[in-house]
C-alpha cells in the first residue's frame, strides 16, 4: 500500500523522456529504471510512448520497441510504485486504454489541449470504470486564461477525473503565472491538483514550488531532467529540495541520485541541458515535444531552428499538428532562397 505524503510525485521519465531520446527506449532500460524507482519508493512511474498510447507513428515517432511490453516490464518490477499511462484522446483510443488496464496500469491520465477538456468525457469515464486512478492533463496551459482553465478543470471534475493538472507543456509560464493558476483551480474545484513543468526557461523547480504553495500535491519530475525540451522539474533535486523544506515525498534521495547517474544518464546521447532551441521553446511558448523534429526539418532545409519554432509559436501551433513543423521549414527555406535569387 502506498504510504500517506504530503507530495505524490509522478516520475515521467520513461513516457516525456521518450520524446527526448526519439522514443526508443528498450524492454531493459525500463526495466532497470522502472525497478529502481520502485526501490525508491515513487508512487507513480508514467511509461508510455511520448505522445501517449498509441503515439508510434510517422507524425510523431516510432518506438523502438511496443509501449505495451514496455509497460508490462515496468509492472513486472513494481510491487510498490504504480504504472502510469497517458492517453492523448484521437492518438490513443479506449482500446489500448483497455489494454493498458490489463496489463496492470493503474493510473490514467487523460492529456487534452488546454480549451479540449470535453473530448476527454468519455475516456475518464472509461478509465474509472476501469478502476484507474484518473487524471485530467490539461496541457499548454499558458495558452489560455486562468477563467478557461478553470471551466476546463471543472469539465474534467465534472467527467469524473480525481485529480486535474496544469500542464506547463511548453516551459513558457512564469512563476506568477502558475500562482494564479493553481490558486484559481484551488478555489475551484474539489479534486487534487498537479503541475509539470518544463525547463525551457530554467523555472521548472520555481515554478513547482509556488504550485505547491498554492496547495498542488500532485507533481511531476523527470529524473536526471530526461524529459522533452529541457526536460521537467528534475526529480532528485526536487526531492532534495522539499526534504530541506520539510515536505515528505517519501521517495528515497540517495536512490534517485544513484538511479540519475548510474542509470539514467547512460541513457542519453547527450545530457539534457538549456541550448538555444530548447530556449526558443519556452521564450515562444512552443510544445517540448517539437524540439526533435524542428531540429530535423532545420537540418533538412538548412535553416535556423530557432527561426521554425519562433514561427510555430506565433501560428500558435499545438499537439497534434507536427506536420506544420516540416510546412513551416519549408516556407522559411523557400523565402531564404528567394532573398538570395533577388
Ligand atoms: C505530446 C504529449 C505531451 O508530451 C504531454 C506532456 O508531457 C506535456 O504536454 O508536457
Ligand atoms: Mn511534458
Amino acid at each position: 500500500m502506498t504510504q500517506q505524503r504530503q507530495i505524490y510525485i509522478t516520475e515521467v521519465a520513461l513516457r516525456d523522456g521518450s520524446h527526448a531520446i526519439a522514443h526508443q527506449y528498450t524492454v531493459d532500460q525500463v526495466l532497470k529504471v522502472a525497478k529502481e524507482l520502485n526501490e525508491a519508493h515513487v508512487p507513480y512511474i508514467e511509461v508510455s510512448h511520448g505522445d501517449g498510447l498509441a503515439g508510434s507513428s510517422l507524425q510523431y515517432g516510432i518506438s523502438r520497441t511496443n509501449e505495451f511490453e514496455l509497460i508490462e516490464a515496468a509492472v513486472s518490477v513494481c510491487d510498490e510504485s504504480k504504472v502510469a499511462v497517458l492517453l492523448l484522446p484521437g492518438i490513443g483510443t479506449m482500446k489500448e486504454l483497455k489494454q493498458a488496464a490489463h496489463l496492470g496500469a493503474k493510473m490514467a491520465r487523460i492529456a487534452t489541449h488546454v480549451t479540449e477538456a470535453d473530448v476527454s468525457a468519455q475516456h475518464i469515464a472509461l478509465a474509472k470504470d476501469l478502476g484507474m486512478e484518473t487524471v485530467g492533463f490539461l496541457m499548454m496551459s499558458h495558452m489560455a486564461s486562468v477563467e478557461k482553465l478553470v471551466e476546463q478543470a471543472k469539465l474534467m471534475e465534472s467527467y469524473g477525473a480525481d485529480t486535474v493538472y496544469v500542464v506547463d507543456s511548453a516551459g513558457a509560464l512564469l512563476p506568477h503565472e502558475v500562482k494564479e493558476r493553481i490558486r484559481a483551480l484551488r478555489q475551484h474545484v474539489d479534486i487534487n491538483i498537479g503541475f509539470h513543468g518544463h525547463n525551457n526557461l530554467s523555472l521548472a523547480m520555481a515554478n513547482t514550488l509556488v504550485a505547491i504553495e498554492e496547495g498542488a500535491t500532485r507533481i511531476d519530475g523527470s529524473v536526471r531532467c530526461l524529459g522533452a525540451g529541457a526536460g521537467n522539474t528534475q526529480t532528485e533535486v526536487l526531492i532534495a529540495v522539499l526534504d530541506r523544506l520539510g515536505i515528505d515525498t517519501g521517495v528515497d534521495l540517495y536512490k534517485m541520485m544513484d538511479l540519475a547517474e548510474d542509470i539514467v544518464a547512460p541513457i542519453l546521447q547527450v545530457p539534457q541541458e538549456i541550448n538555444r532551441d530548447s530556449l526558443v521553446l519556452g521564450y515562444a511558448g512552443v510544445y517540448s515535444s517539437f524540439l526533435l523534429h524542428a531540429q530535423r526539418a532545420a537540418k533538412k532545409f538548412d535553416i535556423d531552428s530557432r527561426d521554425i519554432l519562433i514561427e510555430l509559436g506565433k501560428r500558435k501551433v499545438v499537439g497534434g499538428q507536427e506536420d506544420m513543423i516540416v510546412d513551416v521549414a519549408a516556407e522559411i527555406a523557400k523565402k531564404k532562397l528567394e532573398a538570395v535569387v533577388r
